[in-house]
């Protein structure tokens, strides 16, 4: 278990995390996803040591990281995929790791299989591509056989076999009941993923739910209707003030219905008599939930090239 409590932390006048609280719990993978530069990586390096909170505390297994004896062995973590001396062999830089924490040097050559490194193991690492480097960082994450694992960017550089790799991996360690705490950008991976998702954005928590929760929050998430009688039906849905859209390249029996459910929608169709060809739920994705959750808290937004001719969708509200 990792337990931030009111985590604070400042580089001169910039605050980079503030005043954060949450708790990540054994047998799920939870995801943490906040904007570029929301104070993710600050969290993570505070919860293992690398830096110093200038207020509050991060605690795994109820201790300080610095309190811990082996601290390999409670907790791994793939921070920074380029740490390790260039000249240094894969197979060394982990015996390395493993001599001065205590652990066996049998577990540096199950560890490099684990990652698919075992062929280059005796491989300098400073001839390693981005992916390898992933792959050596989460060896060193896995060589104490820690509770508690956090990977920052564990996708970052690797093709998509990697990628799967990486998200079956994740799952196997939550399922063997393990601490995972995975930040990613990646948010079509992270709803595979995660179980459980933290967003932060400008330092501070915005959502701690199940990843159902957060998705389920989207205004995105609708009801498609396909009906011959649309009119009839849309006016009652608009009296129970419920939205209905209809975008411009739809077929001309579609609806899209927001704020009601599949039942309610199918018993006053039923109500009023009106045929229903079609009754399916649209599902946000997670990436539309958190663009939603974080549109405020972006501190380097781009601008959208998407000209504005493109928006089709029109929508009728109540009033209309
Ligand atoms: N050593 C440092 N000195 C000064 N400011 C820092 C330092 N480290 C981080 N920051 C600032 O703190 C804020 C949080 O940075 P952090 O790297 O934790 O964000 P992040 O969520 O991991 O971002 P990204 O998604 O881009 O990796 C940023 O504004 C960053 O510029």
């Amino acid at each position: 278990m990792i337990t931030v409590d009111r985590l604070t932390k400042k580089y001169g006048d910039k605050t980079a995390v503030s005043d954060l609280s949450f708790q990540i719990n054994p047998g799920k993978v939870t995801g943490f996803l906040g904007p570029n530069g929301a104070g993710k990586s600050t969290t993570m390096r505070m919860i293992v040591g690398l830096d110093e909170p200038t207020e509050g505390r991060a605690l795994v297994a109820g201790k300080r990281y610095a309190h811990l004896k082996h601290p390999l062995r409670e907790v791994g973590a793939l921070l920074d995929a380029r740490a390790g001396h260039p000249g240094r062999s894969a197979y060394h830089h982990l015996l390395g790791m493993a001599r001065s924490n205590g652990i066996p040097a049998s577990r540096v050559g199950e560890v490099l299989d684990t990652v698919g490194l075992g062929e280059v193991a005796k491989k300098r690492i400073g001839s390693f591509s981005l992916g390898m480097g992933q792959r050596l960082g989460i060896a060193g994450a896995l060589l104490g056989d820690p509770k508690v694992l956090l990977f920052d960017e564990p996708v970052n550089g690797l093709d998509p076999d990697g990628v799967r790799w990486v998200r079956e991996l994740m799952r196997k360690l939550a399922a063997e009941g393990r601490t995972v705490f995975v930040s990613s950008h990646l948010m079509s991976e992270m709803q595979e993923t995660a179980d459980h998702v933290i967003v932060i954005g400008r330092g501070k928590v915005i959502a701690d739910a199940p990843i159902e929760e957060v998705i389920a929050s989207s205004s995105l998430n609708a009801v498609r209707v396909r009906t011959p009688q649309p009119d009839v039906l849309r006016r009652e849905l608009l009296q129970l003030g419920m939205t209905v859209e209809r975008s411009a390249g739809d077929a001309p029996d579609e609806l899209m219905v927001v704020g009601g459910t599949l039942e309610e929608i199918g018993d006053l169709a039923f109500q009023h008599r009106v045929p229903v060809h079609e009754l399916s739920l649209r599902k946000a994705s997670l990436e539309q939930a958190y663009m939603e959750l974080t549109a405020a808290s972006v501190e380097y937004g781009s601008p959208s090239l998407v000209p504005d001719t493109h928006v089709t969708r029109a929508t009728d509200h109540q009033e209309a």
